[in-house]
């Protein structure tokens, strides 16, 4: 007799981006950047987020930010941007994965690192097609140390545990770590001078290339 299965249960997913008031951004690369370290927080964030909603699997992105700049070219990308509730990092997220249920409260909600400039977005969806598993999952970064993202499936409480080492944190509160081949892009964080120069040689976004040029070549600030 003829079995009819039923259908792989399929959402999309609300990218819940935080990203800080810029002059207290990416202060590790201040040395580097100088007088062009808020411009590359942005450009950054804008190649990310161009990047995550370029992600078959991603239906919209979330921007949580307090910063005026930062919120204009966010959205000039894009993302839909809520303001920041000012009580770190987790709240803004928290807030941002509310938002995210309004606006779509069949879809499952992740938080994404801001700071993935070398983001491709077909890795984006290796990702999210294996977290697509599980209730709440997340992928540590590059040094295994922290998390670049998190995610919960629709209806299952977001609780996310950022900051320092945040992939014991993950782990030790039940989110599934989720251990994948070729996803380098999704997993590389730039906080560092040394992790900007990895992300260049994956290769990163056009933003994030034009203000390292103006780095390179000595140029003052826009
Ligand atoms: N909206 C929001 N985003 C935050 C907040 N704190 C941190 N973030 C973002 O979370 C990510 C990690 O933050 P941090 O590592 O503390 O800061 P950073 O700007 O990346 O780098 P450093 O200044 O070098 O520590 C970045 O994308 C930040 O923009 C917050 O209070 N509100
Ligand atoms: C906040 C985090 O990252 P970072 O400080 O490395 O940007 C984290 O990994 O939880």
């Amino acid at each position: 007799m003829l079995k009819v299965m039923p259908a792989p249960e399929s959402f999309t997913w609300t990218l819940v981006v935080p990203v800080k008031t810029l002059v207290a951004a990416k202060t590790r690369l201040s040395a580097a950047a100088g007088p062009h370290r808020a411009a590359l927080a942005v450009a950054i964030a804008c190649d990310t987020v161009e990047a995550a909603l370029s992600c078959v699997l991603v239906a919209r992105v979330v921007v949580v930010t307090g910063d005026p700049v930062a919120a204009e070219a966010l959205g000039g990308v894009g993302a839909h941007v809520v303001g920041d509730p000012e009580a770190g990092l987790n709240a803004a997220l928290r807030r941002g994965a509310r938002e995210a249920v309004r606006l779509a409260p069949a879809d499952a909600v992740g938080a994404l690192q801001a700071d993935l400039p070398a983001l491709r977005p077909a890795e984006l969806a290796l990702v999210l097609t294996a977290a697509a598993e599980f209730d709440q999952m997340f992928l540590p970064d590059a040094v295994e140390v922290g998390t670049t993202f998190y995610g919960v499936r629709p209806g299952v409480p977001f609780t996310p545990g950022f900051g320092g080492e945040s992939r014991d944190r993950h782990l030790r509160r039940g989110a599934k770590e989720l251990c994948l081949d070729g996803i380098d892009s999704v997993r590389r964080d730039v906080d560092t001078p040394d992790d900007l120069r990895v992300a260049l040689a994956l290769g990163v976004g056009p933003r994030t290339l034009a203000v390292v040029e103006r780095i390179r070549g000595g140029e003052p600030d826009k």
